[in-house]
């Protein structure tokens, strides 16, 4: 498999390149040349597979010729050895033909492990193989920093600096990544939103000498390998329920726009999926786009679901790619606008297209709050902020006769304050975390400027020199 950028300006590359490059050259974004396609016993023969195994077959066109099948084999069953639940993904039902998939029984109690436990085992051994190192930029808006600094900790080949923005992820989320201190794990609390901190690191990405220097890589889902280690959960699910005879739909809490992007690169595959719902919070940039092709940019407001306090999502961009035919010049063009004024001119004909697939959902605190309660009180379930977002979006766009599938992003541990004020519940964190209030934390805080955080990546990178 090749990948092209999204801009159309940047080298053709293959699986192992792109994870390594994260970014492509010209701001882009990779995506395959082609897209692969199962068909229906290449479904069928993945039905009742352990995960680990049934991941590895869906990563296999999109790795191959440089990882083969019986490597990933075992780069997965290592990934997702520790999880904790033996269905790895577990599916459980909350009313009528509305189902929640569990994606946080991994380390570090969130969706963002799914994938980053593979990028870990993916970055190890490709790394080995061209004896090289690279030094990881990630932004956060609380999930994904824990996630990455857990996949990369201790690893001689990996330096991990991860960008926080600062007083605006829960504690817990917070402490995760700030009490981990290895020496390969820098953590910086930026006086910005998450949209700072992730600008910043594409402000890295795009000074080319600095960033062959540092050898920079990603780990946010701007880097394809991300997205593809995500798609294997959605061919579980829908075969579950009975795929790929049965359409069914998913609901995805959404902000960087990559985690349900991997169900549409499914679908693209030729999995039955009949609707996408995005679910948000006040921070409504993709529900405003897609009921009324509004994508402007607002100030980021702080809320109970922090993981999706973002404004820019990144991933829109390789939707809006596909929806533009793969026409790189337009895609890059109104990138660039959107960029320059805050708003997005997305045609007419690509909204309406957009709309065919994805409905939005937005919801604000208080409804939050109130989803919590309501399905604690009526379906005894206990779903994290971010969570029952998605599963309200789900409720909502449900239709009859397709499974609903709510995807439960987040561990409810995560954001105790938010569950007590709704349920009165305080749900205890799992054993491996329990003592993370006594931990000792390690983090500098820096200003949103490109310069200080260069200057972090130098010293992150001589103090870890081999
Ligand atoms: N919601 C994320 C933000 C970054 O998203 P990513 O999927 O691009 O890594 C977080 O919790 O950090």
């Amino acid at each position: 498999m090749r990948y092209i950028s999204t801009r159309g300006n940047a080298p053709v590359l293959s699986f192992a390149d792109v994870l390594l490059t994260g970014l492509a050259e010209d701001g882009g974004l990779y995506l395959p040349e082609t897209w692969p396609e199962f068909s229906l016993p290449d479904w069928e023969s993945l039905r009742g597979l352990p995960y680990p195994e049934l991941a590895a077959r869906v990563l296999a066109p999109f790795a191959a010729p440089d990882i083969d099948l019986e490597t990933l084999r075992g780069l997965c069953a290592k990934a997702y050895a520790n999880f904790d639940h033996p269905a790895i993904v577990p599916l459980t039902q909350v009313e009528d033909g509305l189902f929640v998939q569990e994606l946080f029984h991994g380390p570090t109690l969130a969706f963002k492990d799914m994938a980053m436990q593979v990028l870990g085992q993916l970055f190890e051994h490709v790394l080995t193989q061209r004896n090289d190192h690279v030094t990881i930029v990630g932004a956060t808006s609380g999930d994904t920093g824990s996630a990455a600094i857990e996949a990369c900790r201790g690893r001689d080949r990996l330096s991990v600096i991860i960008l926080h923005p600062k007083g605006r992820t829960s504690e817990v989320q917070r402490r995760q990544m700030t009490t981990v201190l290895d020496s390969n794990v820098t953590n910086l609390a930026v006086e910005g939103t998450f949209d700072d901190c992730q600008d910043l690191v594409k402000a890295l990405f795009a000074d080319l000498p600095f960033r062959r220097e540092m050898h920079l890589s990603a780990v946010n889902s701007i880097n394809w390998a991300r997205i593809a280690a995500q798609i294997p959960y959605y061919v579980y699910a829908a075969l579950n329920f009975g795929a790929p005879e049965r359409e069914v739909s998913f609901a995805v809490p959404t902000g960087n726009f990559g985690n349900i992007l991997a169900a549409w690169a499914a679908r693209k595959m030729g999995l039955p999926i009949k609707h996408l719902c995005v679910g948000s919070n006040r921070n409504d940039i993709l529900t405003r786009f897609l009921n009324a092709n509004d994508m402007t940019i607002k100030g980021v407001v702080p809320s109970l679901s922090p993981s999706m306090d973002i404004q820019v999502s990144s991933n829109f961009e390789r939707l809006l790619f596909e929806l533009l035919g793969r026409d790189s010049a337009a895609c890059a063009r109104i990138m660039t606008g959107f960029r320059a004024t805050g708003h997005m001119d997305v045609p007419e004909e690509v909204w309406e297209n957009a709309r065919t697939v994805f409905s939005g959902l937005a919801l604000d605190d208080e409804q939050t709050e109130a989803e919590i309660r309501n399905l604690h009180q009526k379906s005894n379930y206990l779903a994290d902020p971010h969570s029952a977002i998605g599963i309200a979006a789900g409720r909502k766009f449900r239709q009859p006769g397709v499974p609903m599938i709510a995807e439960a992003t987040a561990h409810p541990a995560k954001f105790p304050d938010a569950m007590v004020a709704a349920t009165g519940i305080h749900p205890a964190l799992p054993v491996h975390l329990e003592d993370l209030f006594e931990r000792e934390e390690r983090y500098r805080t820096v200003p949103a400027t490109a310069g200080a955080i260069k200057d972090a990546v130098r010293a992150a990178v001589l103090a870890n020199a081999p």
